[in-house]
């Protein structure tokens, strides 16, 4: 069973498409990255899938269960750190922890929760005064509480210094590591690359690609630079033309001197370069492989229609998303229960 099963999931504010029809399975044990252009929907399918917000259309099934039946007992068993959380006015860090730990009903011990994300020495200054990255380290404590069988991270590693940051990756690592899905909602490549497994790219509220970075790499052709190093006497101009001639390869540099291919050919055709440099006589001393990065594929899954908002997806001026997304066709029941988790985002525009 997976753990989020997203089917012909739609959501229109009045006139505004936020989502198009999205069909999504995320397996149990994945760490998935949710990726997408700014207004892409991304926030949108969130609170969808925490029923902070109602799709307009389609279902949502969070852990097997239909999350618009039963919301509660679905997010006792969801960590989640929200975009753009801030900690309560009156309360430190040590209680949040505490407050997590009796919503979920759960006997975690906060001492624990603390150190785990760096915030010893703190937990008792009012978490009102936390610096952004303090807080967000607070935000990722309070989603671990209770194990969660899914975390559901969005931004996790917004306002974090580089300690934060692999200190979260690793907290990211261990949690899939004990069984736990991971929900990875980032517009920063780099850590999406270094924890995710499989990837979901969000474009004008469609899922345009859904697959391991391997593949998506495969897909768009994507180029990789294979530098060989050649050990015997073969010539190096030689061993070069016969690469040349392979199909799936775009360029073949020559250093002579430093008897040196470098090689730039689709990722598939890595083997058969390796193997024809072989076939021609050529000795391979070393070699080294450099991938498309991810930003390059996110570029080219959606540059290719610019990521400015589509028709119909502009989000009026001015209109605070906390509030809007409570009225109109809104029915948040976000209030109705004694909510483990920080606030959802309250942030203005964006
Ligand atoms: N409450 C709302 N009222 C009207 N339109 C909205 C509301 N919330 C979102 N939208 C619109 O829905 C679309 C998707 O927005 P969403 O916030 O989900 O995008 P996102 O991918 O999370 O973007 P970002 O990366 O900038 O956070 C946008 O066009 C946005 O303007």
């Amino acid at each position: 069973m997976p753990a989020i099963e997203l089917d012909g999931v739609e959501k229109h504010f009045g006139d505004v498409t936020a989502l198009r029809g999205i069909d999504l399975s995320v397996e149990r044990g994945d760490v998935f990255g949710f990726l997408g252009p700014n207004g892409a929907g991304k926030s949108t399918t969130i609170d969808i899938m925490l029923n902070y917000s109602h799709a307009s259309a389609g279902s949502v099934r969070v852990l097997g269960t239909d999350v618009a039946d039963d919301p509660v007992a679905v997010r006792r068993r969801i960590g989640v750190l929200p975009e753009g959380f801030e900690p309560f006015e009156t309360m430190t860090g040590r209680q949040h922890v505490q407050f997590a730990i009796e919503s979920k009903g759960v006997d975690d011990y906060p001492e624990e929760i603390i150190e785990r994300v760096g915030l010893e020495g703190a937990e008792d200054r009012p978490a009102s005064g936390y610096s952004k990255g303090m807080a967000q380290r607070l935000a990722l404590g309070m989603a671990l509480v209770g194990e969660p069988d899914l975390l559901v991270l969005d931004e996790p590693s917004t306002g974090l210094d580089p300690h934060g940051v692999r200190r979260m990756r690793e907290i990211v690592r261990e949690e899939a590591d004990r069984g736990a899905t991971v929900f990875f909602s980032s517009h920063i490549l780099e850590q999406v690359e270094a924890v995710c497994n499989r990837v979901g790219i969000l474009r004008y509220g469609e899922l345009i690609a859904v697959d391991s970075l391997e593949h998506l790499r495969g897909t768009v052709g994507a180029e990789s630079e294979l530098t060989v190093e050649l050990a015997g006497p073969a010539s190096v101009t030689a061993v070069a033309d016969a690469v040349r001639s392979l199909e799936g390869v775009s360029q073949v540099a020559e250093h002579d001197r430093e008897r040196t291919l470098v090689v730039g050919c689709t990722t598939g055709a890595k083997l058969a370069v390796l193997d024809e440099i072989r076939a021609s006589g050529g000795e391979i001393g070393d070699f080294s492989t450099g991938e498309t990065s991810l930003e390059e594929l996110f570029v080219s899954y959606t540059d290719s229609a610019g990521a400015k908002p589509g028709p119909g997806q502009r989000r009026p001026e001015g209109r605070a998303r906390a509030d809007a997304s409570r009225d109109a066709d809104e029915t948040s029941d976000s209030g109705t229960e004694s909510t483990p988790d920080p606030q959802p985002s309250t942030e203005v525009s964006r």
